[in-house]
């Protein structure tokens, strides 16, 4: 699948959170010299953090180009400027969250939304797909997301973005095999990135008075609440294992075509799958939201106490002289 100088990987939106974490992290396994990891971002002003990250790999195993998913023309570009227009492995990164009521939302944002998260990937599939068919190789890594599988009550329209990334991917990978080419979709719960802080900051500027005050206030107070919680408690590391979990999707001899990256989430897919009819999984998140979401936040406060225990035995061990 990859030629003898080892693979060209090509990622999307690296100016931050996990496609800057992925890039670092395979630029700095990579031996020199070999073909570097494509960083692209859409805005190279903005490829400080990334520069800062990589250190010396920067330039030698790294190379920044400019590429936005939204603009056909700028994919174009970014795949003519490659020897053959040679992609090995193509880990589609790039994207928005949203969530609020969705009264809340204009159909615009929405609509651009889509165009990132699911034509996004349409487009570089497009541009990617022909020549690794016609090279009998290739792997195209999406990083799609849990609500990929299980929408979440208040990220109505970014859920139903990932809903069709699963979909489009399901769809294609039959018919990509046949070329002896790989997809696989990863799926993570959340990551602390600016993902978050962008969504905290979107629903700081949001105009409440378009929907009900009791919908106003579910959000507002219930939801938000919960999910800084479900952040803080499952979202924190998983930037780290996410990277860990994306590299043996990659290195697979046989690649998955999913992979789902936080395990407190399987139960919940697997709720969905064990019942059909949808009653069950609709109950249980009804449930968490409005009836036992004291519970919830309990559990939660009990998983940070856990970890902030286990950070302080390993700082101790570290003190003690063990590894
Ligand atoms: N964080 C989380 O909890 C989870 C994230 N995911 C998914 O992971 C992926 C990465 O998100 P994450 O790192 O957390 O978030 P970040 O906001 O940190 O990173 C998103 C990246 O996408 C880029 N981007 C946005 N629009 C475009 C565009 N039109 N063209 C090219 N790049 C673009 C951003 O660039 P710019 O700086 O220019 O805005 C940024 O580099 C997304 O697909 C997200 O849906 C999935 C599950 C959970
Ligand atoms: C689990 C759960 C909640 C929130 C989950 C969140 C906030 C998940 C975020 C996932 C992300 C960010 C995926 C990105 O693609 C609620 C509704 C608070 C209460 C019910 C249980």
């Amino acid at each position: 699948m990859v030629g003898t100088a080892g693979p060209t990987v090509l990622i999307t939106g690296c100016s931050s959170g996990i496609g800057l974490a992925l890039a670092v992290r395979l630029a700095r396994d990579k031996p020199a010299p070999v073909p570097p990891v494509i960083a692209t971002m859409r805005n190279v002003g903005r490829s400080g953090a990334l520069a800062a990250a990589a250190g010396p790999a920067m330039g030698r195993t790294l190379e920044i180009k400019q590429l936005d998913v939204c603009d056909e023309s700028s994919i174009r570009a970014c795949l003519d400027s490659i020897p053959g227009r040679h992609v090995d492995i193509l880990v589609s990164n790039a994207g928005v969250g949203m969530a609020g009521p969705l009264e809340c939302q204009s159909l615009a944002a929405m609509q651009n939304l889509m165009d990132t998260n699911f034509f996004g990937l349409v487009r570089l599939v497009k541009e990617v797909l022909p020549d690794m068919k016609r090279r009998r190789g290739g792997h195209i890594v999406v990083i799609s997301s849990i609500m990929g599988l299980q929408g979440i009550v208040f990220n109505d329209i970014y859920s139903a973005s990932k809903f069709a990334v699963e979909g489009f991917c399901e769809s294609l990978v039959v018919q990509a095999l046949r070329f002896n080419v790989a997809i696989s979709l990863v799926e993570p719960g959340p990551v602390m990135t600016e993902f978050e802080t962008k969504l905290y900051e979107e629903a700081e500027r949001a105009d409440y008075s378009r929907t009900d005050p009791e919908t106003a206030e579910i959000f507002t107070k219930l939801y938000l609440r919960n999910s800084r919680d479900v952040f803080t408690s499952l979202g924190r590391g998983q930037s780290r294992a996410h990277v860990q979990h994306t590299l043996r999707v990659i290195e697979a001899a046989r690649p998955p075509f999913r992979h789902q990256t936080n395990v407190a989430y399987t139960p919940m897919a697997a709720l969905k799958h064990a019942d059909p009819s949808g009653a069950l999984i609709t109950d249980a998140f009804y449930k968490l939201v409005f009836k036992y979401d004291a519970v919830l936040r309990f559990g939660l406060r009990a998983i940070r106490l856990l970890r902030w225990k286990a950070q302080k035995v390993k700082a101790g061990a570290r003190l003690l002289g063990f590894k």
